[in-house]
């Protein structure tokens, strides 16, 4: 059997080599029968290695002799995973760093490496106290790219949009565990009750600040796995997802369309909101995706959801001008969720930004042709990148002169941290402690 490290080094080699996502190359690797202890202990390895990946590989190729590209992909996996137990694992002592990640290069690699291995982390470990970084005065971009392992083309673009101290305190909440969120479905249980039941079993929860269905569960155990799960309670949510029910804020009875609705989360929320009475079709390109709404919605005791695949790229000439409320959850860089897949950081560029703001665009414009008048849309994000949200918006509303901004009341906006007066709302994790995420309501006028 394969000892923690070994399925640490798996799940890696499988993010930075084979472009897996970590949580799904996590679940599957730790199906395999690995205790709980265990399991904490790979989870923090491989979150930890990913966070701090730009820092951990500038200190290889500052100790390293063999050239940085030259050195092969499992190896630089090994030194990872050393390094960050030496640097950051204050439990792990130095030696077991080193003679484990020996271990792994006598097995996974060949022998004149182990050496390699053995040297450059004895070396770290010795001069651990001492590493030096880029200075912040002198080079502030590289500086927050190397301290807080961010690109620095991504730094250098939210240092113009959002300034240097923003951006020092986003990155800092980026390398951060979020909390367990859930949203409770109303259908079946109130909120009051469901935190009740949670704290008789032992579990620290509190209401979410800006969703009306959420709750914070401060010490999550295998939440899925209990009854209250199984019975339709409650879902898997962050708290800024739920705000795109919340704001839609549908009437009963109502025709909707989810233009890009997989696996679910908005769907079946808005679908409680209106009390499982309307029409809700819920689109998606992906078929298998789909089957996970429909198991969902099933769960959740949830019956006026239609699953269709479809291409929201192309106009669906049948629905113009028939719809109530659209919700338009594009595909997106994903910059507001690096908390929660700290590999997106690494794995994607500006050109892609470019790439998915266009294809965003075109699903928001034929999306727009559904709505009756005075039909309302919800567009959202889960990124932080305005050239995907709000530029986006200002760009379609002056092209399409039909459509206006509609203020945004379901959600506190007394709240100096949020605002959504003018029809929409930024949420960042440094601000408001959410996953970073954009929400625009428009209005067909005519
Ligand atoms: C942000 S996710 C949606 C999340 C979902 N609304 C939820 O709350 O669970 C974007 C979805 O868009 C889908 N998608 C990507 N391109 C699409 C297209 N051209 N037409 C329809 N769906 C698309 C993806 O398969 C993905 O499921």
């Amino acid at each position: 059997m394969k000892n923690s490290r070994e399925i640490a080094l798996k799940i890696l080699y499988e993010v930075d080599v084979k472009k897996a996502y970590s949580s799904i190359s996590i679940n599957r690797n730790l199906r395999l029968n690995v205790n709980e202890l265990d399991e904490l202990f790979i989870r923090e390895l491989v979150y930890g290695v990913l966070e701090n990946l730009i820092f951990i590989d500038w200190i290889i190729k500052r100790y390293s002799k063999v050239r940085f590209s030259k050195i092969s992909p499992i190896v630089k996996e090994i030194l990872r995973l050393g390094i960050y137990q030496i640097i950051f694992m204050d439990r792990v002592p130095d030696s077991a760093a080193c003679n484990e990640s020996v271990k792994l290069a006598k097995k996974y690699s060949h022998k004149g490496t182990v050496g390699f291995v053995n040297g450059i982390l004895r070396t770290i470990s010795r001069n651990k106290n001492n590493i030096e970084i880029p200075d912040k005065k002198l080079m502030p971009i590289k500086y927050l790219s190397i301290k807080y392992s961010h690109p620095e083309w991504m730094i250098e673009r939210w240092v113009n949009e959002f300034g240097f101290e923003f951006t020092e305190e986003l990155c800092i909440a980026n390398n951060k565990k979020p909390k367990l969120n859930i949203r409770v479905n109303t259908l079946k249980i109130s909120r009051d009750n469901l935190m009740r039941k949670f704290s008789d079993m032992g579990l620290k929860v509190y209401e979410t600040r800006y969703a009306d269905d959420g709750i914070v569960v401060e010490n999550p155990i295998k939440i899925t796995d209990t009854d209250e799960f199984k019975k339709g309670y409650f879902q898997i949510q962050d708290e800024s997802s739920m705000l795109v029910g919340q704001i839609l804020n549908p009437k009963e009875g109502s025709l909707i369309l989810d233009v890009c609705s997989a696996p679910g989360g908005k769907t079946t929320h808005i679908a409680q909101k209106m009390n499982n009475k309307g029409k809700i079709i819920a689109r998606d390109i992906h078929e298998h995706k789909l089957k996970l709404i429909e198991q969902n919605a099933q769960r959740l005791g949830i019956d006026i959801i239609e699953t269709e695949v479809f291409d929201a790229l192309v106009l669906d000439d049948d629905l113009v001008g028939k719809i109530d409320y659209c919700v338009v959850d594009v595909p997106c860089s994903g910059f507001g969720l690096i908390r929660r897949k700290p590999e997106i950081k690494y794995n994607k560029s500006l050109e892609d930004i470019k790439e998915i703001s266009q294809i965003q665009y075109n699903i928001l414009r034929n999306s727009s042709r559904y709505l009756k008048q005075n039909g309302i849309l919800v567009y959202s994000t889960c990124t932080i990148e305005r050239e995907e949200n709000i530029k986006l918006i200002n760009r379609f509303l002056s092209e399409n002169p039909m459509y206006k901004f509609v203020p945004i009341e379901e959600v506190n906006c007394d709240d100096m941290k949020i605002n959504g007066r003018d029809g929409y709302i930024e949420l960042f994790p440094n601000i408001h402690g959410t996953d970073g995420f954009f929400i625009a309501k428009l209005i067909k006028i005519y």
